[in-house]
Order: structure tokens, then sequence, then C-alpha cells
């Protein structure tokens, strides 16, 4: 994958930022008020929210964001332009609605890690975390883990093993590291931890192949 450079973007003591916090900015904001219609609509009272009207609304304003909306190809090639850090992906993406979003911090031991805790939209098991989410999640923090390092690819394995069932509404650690790269292969490995428990571990194959950005 073409990453370009990634400029980190704020130092704090418990590691370097480099995936891109939410900030106040009208796109941050939309989409976190998008996200917040996500999570409303799986709680809200089926029969007494007038959801005709809601889904009346909510086509009214996607109406609205597709008239504004440039050609995808156009879009793209803006969504990967500059070298700031991604903005749009599903795990981190501050501009996408169905990332949680995670933020995640580069250390000196060179493992990246964050926190977060995830609620409904996100829910497998009764009160528990989708197994895919979860591999979503630690499919993206080992590749940031990757770039962190120095070295990245693309996921050709990810070898999940669901320890115990992951608890929505608690705050969950993420973490990846780098073990070893053997010409073009990357072995990296991560977990998400809950109450310092591990939930689900992950080994990564990653192939050292880049995909151009589009432009
Ligand atoms: C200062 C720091 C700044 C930090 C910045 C932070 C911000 C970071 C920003 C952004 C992070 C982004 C994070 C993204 C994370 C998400 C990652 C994804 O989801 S990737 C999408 C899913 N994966 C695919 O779609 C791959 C599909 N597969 C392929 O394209 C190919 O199969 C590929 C590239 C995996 C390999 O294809 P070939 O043609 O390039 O290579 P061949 O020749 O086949 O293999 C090379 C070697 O690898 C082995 N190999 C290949 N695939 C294998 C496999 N699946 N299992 C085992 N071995 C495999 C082969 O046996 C071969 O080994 P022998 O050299 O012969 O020893």
């Amino acid at each position: 994958m073409d990453l370009g450079n990634h400029p980190t973007v704020e130092s704090h003591s418990d590691g370097t930022v480099l995936t891109s916090a939410p900030q106040d900015t009208p796109v941050d904001r939309a989409t976190a008020a998008a996200r917040r219609v996500l999570e409303a609509l799986l709680l809200t009272d089926r029969a007494n929210a007038n959801l005709e009207r809601v889904a009346e609304e909510l086509n009214g304003i996607a109406e609205h964001l597709e008239q504004h909306a440039p050609e995808v190809r156009e879009r793209m090639v803006d969504m990967w332009s500059g070298e700031g850090v991604t903005r749009h992906d599903p795990v981190t993406g501050p501009e996408n609605a169905i990332a949680p979003p995670l933020v995640l911090a580069g250390m000196a031991d060179g493992s990246v890690r964050g926190e977060v805790t995830l609620t409904i939209p996100y829910q497998g098991p009764p009160g528990c975390v989708h197994g895919g989410v979860s591999a979503l999640l630690l499919d993206h923090t080992l590749g940031v883990a990757n770039a962190w390092a120095g070295k990245d690819g693309m996921t050709a394995q990810l070898n999940v093993r669901y320890h115990r069932p992951t608890p929505l509404f608690r705050p969950l650690t993420v973490q990846g590291r780098q073990e070893s790269v053997d010409g073009r292969k990357i072995h990296t490995i991560g977990s998400i931890t809950a109450d310092g428990e591990v939930c689900v571990s992950v080994e990564g194959l990653f192939i050292d192949k880049k995909v151009p950005r589009p432009r």
C-alpha cells in the first residue's frame, strides 16, 4: 500500500498519535452526528419515534449530500491526497460514520495502542462485540503498527483467536506490534483486552505490496 509520508499529528506522554483524532470541524461534527443517529436508530422505540418522518428527513439529508458530491473518482483522489493521516478509513477515520473511531498512538517500544468503547452498532452476541468487528479493528491496527515500524503491506492472512467474549460498553485496549520481517513477508501480532484480560488475539501475515493512490 502506498501510505505516503505520515507526519504524526501530535505527541502525548502516552505515545505519538498516529491516526487522525476527531476535530472540531464541520465534517467531523457531521460524521459524529451520523454515528449518533446509527446508535439512536437501534435504540429508539420502534412504535413511538415517528420513524416515517425520521426516514423522510434522513433521506432529505442524504439527497443534499449527494447533490454536493463530485464524481467518485475525483473524490477518491482528494481522499488520498496530501500527506496527512487517514481520515476516511472504517476503523480510525473521523470522517467515516462506521468507524468507532479508534485513535491509535505509536509507543516508544514499537507497538501501537488505542482505547475504545464499543456500543450497540458493533454488537454480535448479546452485549458483546461482533467477531468480525474485532477482526476489522485488529487488521487495521496491525496495518498501522507496520506503518509505525516502517514497513507495511497488504494483509495476506489474519489468524484470529477469540479467547472470551469482548464486552460492549467497557473500555477496550487495542494493540499491535510488528514482530519480524522476512523479505516481503511481514509478521505482526495484536490483541484486544478488557479489564486486563485478553479477549481476542491475532497473528497477521502482511506482504509488502503497494497499491497506488488514485491520481
Ligand atoms: C511515522 C509513522 C506513521 C504512521 C502512520 C499511521 C497511519 C497509517 C495509515 C494507514 C494504515 C493502513 C492500515 C490498513 C490495514 C488494512 C489492511 C488491509 O485490509 S489490506 C486488504 C486485504 N488484503 C488484500 O486484499 C490482499 C489480497 N491479496 C493480494 O493482493 C496478494 O495475494 C498479495 C499482495 C497478498 C500477495 O501477492 P503478490 O503477487 O504480491 O505476492 P506473491 O508472489 O503471491 O507472494 C509473495 C510471498 O508471500 C507468500 N504469500 C502470499 N500470500 C500468502 C498467503 N495468503 N499466505 C501465506 N503466504 C502467502 C507467497 O507464498 C510468497 O512467498 P515466497 O516468496 O514464495 O516464499
